[in-house]
Parts: structure tokens; C-alpha cells; sequence
């Protein structure tokens, strides 16, 4: 039966972008920026706790990045008794929501999937005046985040089916996958949207429920995604909305006994500090807690003699800079072939001079980083690479005006030795390096020479080389001759190697598992 509903469930498509180009279209982007500051400027958000509104112990300020200057709305500082109070309430939701039928989970998803069509626009204006995308960027997340909605109303019904194992005579035997119980979903700032709603919607699915704790740079971006899925019929009490500080939503949140699991994006550092919490049993907590973590990344783009150049240095710039950097996925290192590395240099140091840093809002290429503490963190890597590689371009602040912003301008440096602190670590912002290699097994080396392995990008034309690419690359996500950034749901399953995380691979076909058990039932008759 459910093999039905799946198959009437296809075929699947993913959302298209909009077209800002057309005059239309970007005018009622600029109406949505109005209406959102009509609707929500000022505003105080509540926590949702146990299906209700609930206000915390005092409340903090979400500024645009843009202009620190414009508080744009309040939230709620939960306090350790909501927290334990919003554990109680999902277990006791997890009793009812374990039992939904999968096609009633799937018609929810689909349903959030159409309110979320109608109000992209607004969505897109939320996400930029929190984090300072630009509405391409805030546009293509949106989209992403839809496709999550039609994805998982397709898995929560493909993974009811059960697998087949192999048979014996005398018993009828089956597997069963069910849900763990309460999942904390713990979220960054940079995909505000369309990350903890893969975490959120992995862990409804599988039928658990949710502490859905969003980053507090961009908390209203989660508020209206939890709205959005309980105007679609979740039920309020399936997910807990938790605003607040590290010190209550952080060590404690991970140690509670009551958290079945914990869903992470975010820092290398973050994520390993939980994954060892969670290792911990806490007094009363009756089973191993389960983690996944998907951290940083520091991901090369390989560009052999042989490659297209100009399509390789239009995808190095469009992963370097986009949303100035600010993406787990983003090019950061370069290692090109000796024998096309100055050509490439020249036209990718070209296209970048061509980049505009200004407003998000108004749509500038490039935009601020997310604190001036994170643009006060690039400068120190900045001033460092000055005096042990080149620098080609940038290296400076822009001129913005009178706007207070962590603003950087886009940054090359070139001749940069692997072992480099520009090299290896994650810089977060629009800071690019260029390695010279000797061939491209060599650069294929260079590109292995990192802790992380979360994507990479391999630009050649020949058969063999890109055999060996797609066998040697240490990484979860590589794309040959194209960019490194821009994975879409139900297509490429996303998530890395080593320090990069766990590799749960949000929107592949196996992220249900991590968030189920497995049952065997054997029966004789
Ligand atoms: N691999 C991926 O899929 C992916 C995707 C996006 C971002 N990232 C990474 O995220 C980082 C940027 O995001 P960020 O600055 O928000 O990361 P972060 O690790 O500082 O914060 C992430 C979340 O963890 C929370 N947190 C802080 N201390 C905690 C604690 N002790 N216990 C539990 N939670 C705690 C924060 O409040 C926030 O909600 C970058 O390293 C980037 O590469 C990875
Ligand atoms: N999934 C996004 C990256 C998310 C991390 O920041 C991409 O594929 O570019």
C-alpha cells in the first residue's frame, strides 16, 4: 500500500530559482523586504514549549549584519527549567507522533511544501536581513528548503516499507525501522532555513520528535519554519522552539538524559565538544546516545592542464565569494597544474576584482560576513598570509558608507605552501589561496592534505584523470568541471569525510537511518 502512495508521490522535481533579471520578479522582492519589516520589525518572538508560546527569562536583540546599527527583532532566553520542561514534552509527544501513519507525515511535508511556494519571497527577505545573503543566495536556500519538504514526504514513506532480508523456510522475518524518541536539532547561522529544517524533517520522518534550537544570529528564519509546518498540520507539540544562550541550550542541552539523539551543523570545534558530551551517560538516561555532526570544511578546487579555464575559474569564484565565503562548502584553496596556474590566477584574479561588495539587500554580489568579530578573526589570517605568501587582491575594507558591518573585501593569495595556516584551517570569509603542483596527481595530493574532506571540485577533460579524481579525492561531495557549492536535496547527498563530520549525508537516500532502530522480527507460525 505505501509502495503506492510513494510511486503517486512521482515523479519529483527540484524548485526552480527565480529570475531576479526580470524586473517583475525583483520588484516583488523589494515589496517583500517592505512587508517583512511592516510585519515583524520590533517584534518580541516567544519560545514554543509543550504546544504553547512561552516567554523566557529576558530576551535578546537580532541585528542585520548589514548595518549593526538596525535591531531588527527580540527573542526569548530560555531557562534550564523550560529546557527540562521542553524535554518532558517531547517524550510525551514522541508517544503519539511515533504512531502517526507515514502518509499522514508525508501529506504534512507536502502541504508545507505549497505554503512554502507561496511565501518564498518572504522568506528570502527574512534570511538576508538576518544573515546578509544576497537574494540569489537567500533564494536558492529557500528552493532547497522545498525540496526538503517534497524529499522527505517521499523517504518517511519509502523507509515505512521495511527491507527485505533473505528467507528462511519455517520463519517469516522482517525489519522494521523505528523511530529513537528526542532529537535535538542544533543549527549555524548560515543556512538558517534550509539547515535545521534537513535536521528537523530527518528526525519527523523517522517519526521523533524535535528540540529544534536555532543559531541566535538567525532565529526568526526557524521561527517561521516551525509556524509554517504547524500551519500544515504538524502537531504544535512535536517540535520545542528553544531561543537563548549556550550555557542553557549548549552542555546542558546535550547532556540532558532525556535526548535520545542529537542532530548538529555547525563548528569543527562545537561538534567535537558534543560528540564527547554525548559519549557521557548521564544519570537516568537509558540508552547510548546517538550524534551526528557535520562540521567545517576547507575544500580545494583541482584545475589539471587539460581543463576548460575560463569554466574553472568562473566556478572558483562563484564557490569562493558566494555569500562571501561563508559556506561549509565554499572554495578556499586552489591547486592548479604549473603549466595553467598563472593563466588561471589572471582571470580568476579578474573576475573577482569585477565582484561588488555592498548591501544584501540591495542585492550586492557580496555582502558582509556575519559579526564584525568574524571579520576581525579573517583580518588576523589576512595580516598573517601577508608576510608568508602573495597577496594578489583585497586584504583591506571596502568602502561601505557610513554602514557598520563586518565587511571584507574578496582576497586571493597566491604561491601559498600546504603547510600554511591558510592552507588548513577554515577562514569562514572570502579569503582565497593559490597552490602551484607539479602535475595533477600532485595537485590531487595537495587537495588530500587537509583534516577536513567535505567537497571538492575537479576540472579536467580526460577520462583517466577524472577516474582517479572520483577514486582518490578524499571527500564526501565531488563535482568534476563544476563549482563545489550548491548540493540539492534528494540529489546530492551532502556531508563529509574526516574532520568534516560524521557523513550523515543530509538529503541522500540513507540520512532516514541515522534517525531510526532497527527492529527483527522473526515469527513461526
Ligand atoms: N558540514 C555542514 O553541513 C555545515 C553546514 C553549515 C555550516 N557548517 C559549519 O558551521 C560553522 C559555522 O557555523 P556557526 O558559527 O554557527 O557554528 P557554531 O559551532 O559556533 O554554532 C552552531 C550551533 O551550535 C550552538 N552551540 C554553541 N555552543 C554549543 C555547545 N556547547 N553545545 C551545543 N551547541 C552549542 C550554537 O548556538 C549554534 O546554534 C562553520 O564551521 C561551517 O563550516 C557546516
Ligand atoms: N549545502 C550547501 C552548503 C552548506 C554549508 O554551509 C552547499 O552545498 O553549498
Amino acid at each position: 500500500m505505501t509502495t503506492t502512495h510513494l510511486e503517486g508521490l512521482l515523479p519529483f522535481e527540484h524548485e526552480p530559482y527565480h529570475t531576479f533579471q526580470d524586473e517583475a520578479v525583483a520588484a516583488r522582492q523589494r515589496d517583500a523586504f517592505r512587508a517583512v519589516r511592516e510585519a515583524y520589525a520590533g517584534r518580541t518572538f516567544p519560545l514554543i514549549v509543550a504546544g504553547q508560546d512561552a516567554q523566557g527569562s529576558g530576551t535578546f536583540a537580532v541585528r542585520n549584519p548589514a548595518d549593526t546599527r538596525e535591531t531588527l527583532w527580540h527573542f526569548q532566553n530560555a531557562t534550564p527549567a523550560q529546557l527540562n520542561e521542553a524535554v518532558a514534552a517531547a517524550q510525551a509527544a514522541f508517544l503519539e507522533w511515533r504512531r502517526t501513519e507515514p502518509l499522514q507525515r508525508a501529506s504534512i511535508f507536502k502541504r508545507a511544501a505549497e505554503l512554502l511556494r507561496a511565501r518564498r519571497m518572504e522568506f528570502n527577505a527574512v534570511m538576508t536581513l538576518e544573515n546578509g545573503k544576497n537574494w540569489a543566495e537567500a533564494d536558492g536556500e529557500v528552493a532547497e528548503s522545498v525540496d526538503h519538504f517534497e524529499v522527505f514526504a517521499r523517504e518517511t514513506l519509502r523507509w515505512a516499507q521495511g527491507k527485505a532480508v533473505y528467507p528462511m523456510p519455517d520463519e517469516h522475518v522482517t525489519t522494521m525501522y523505528e523511530p529513537l524518541g528526542v532529537v535535538a536539532c542544533i543549527s549555524p547561522w548560515n543556512f538558517p532555513s534550509a539547515i535545521p529544517l534537513g535536521m528537523a524533517l530527518g528526525a519527523l520522518a523517522a517519526g521523533n520528535t524535535v528540540l529544534w534550537k536555532p543559531a541566535g544570529e538567525t532565529p526568526l528564519s526557524s521561527y517561521l519554519m516551525v509556524q509554517l509546518l504547524f500551519e500544515a498540520g504538524l502537531p504544535r507539540n512535536a517540535v520545542q522552539f528553544l531561543t537563548g544562550t549556550d550555557d542553557v541550550l549548549g552542555d546542558p542541552l546535550v547532556d540532558h538524559p532525556g535526548v535520545r539523539m542529537i542532530a548538529f551543523t555547525g563548528s569543527k570545534e562545537i561538534g567535537c565538544r558534543i560528540y564527547e558530551r554525548a559519549a557521557r551517560v548521564q544519570p537516568g538516561q537509558r540508552w547510548l546516545k546517538r550524534v551526528i555532526a557535520e562540521m567545517g570544511g576547507k575544500d580545494p578546487t583541482v584545475v589539471c592542464a587539460d581543463a576548460d579555464i575560463e569554466a574553472a575559474a568562473t566556478g572558483i569564484v562563484q564557490a569562493a565569494f558566494g555569500y562571501s565565503g561563508q559556506k561549509c562548502s565554499a572554495c578556499s584553496r586552489v591547486i592548479a597544474e604549473d603549466s595553467v596556474y598563472d593563466d588561471l590566477l589572471a582571470r580568476v584574479t579578474e573576475k573577482t576584482r569585477a565582484l561588488k561588495v555592498g548591501l544584501p539587500e540591495e542585492n550586492a554580489a557580496v555582502g558582509p560576513v556575519i559579526h564584525q568579530g568574524s571579520a576581525d578573526r579573517i583580518a588576523q589570517f589576512v595580516e598573517a598570509g601577508r608576510t608568508t605568501a602573495r597577496l594578489v587582491l583585497g586584504g583591506d575594507t571596502p568602502d561601505t558608507g557610513d554602514r557598520v558591518g563586518g565587511y571584507v573585501s574578496p582576497t586571493l593569495f597566491a604561491d601559498v605552501d600546504p603547510a600554511d595556516p591558510l592552507f588548513q584551517q577554515e577562514i569562514f570569509g572570502p579569503v582565497l589561496t593559490f597552490t602551484r603542483a607539479r602535475d595533477w596527481e600532485h595537485a590531487i595530493e595537495l587537495a588530500n592534505d587537509s583534516e577536513y574532506g567535505l567537497t571538492a571540485a575537479f576540472y579536467s577533460r580526460d577520462p583517466h584523470k577524472i577516474a582517479v579524481a572520483r577514486r582518490d579525492m578524499h571527500v564526501g561531495n565531488l563535482y568534476i568541471n563544476r563549482k563545489c557549492t550548491g548540493a540539492l536535496s534528494g540529489t546530492h547527498a551532502f556531508g563529509g569525510y574526516g574532520m568534516s563530520g560524521t557523513n550523515a549525508k543530509v538529503g541522500g537516500p540513507d540520512y532516514l537511518f541515522w534517525f531510526l532502530q532497527t527492529k527483527t522480527v522473526a515469527q513461526r507460525y
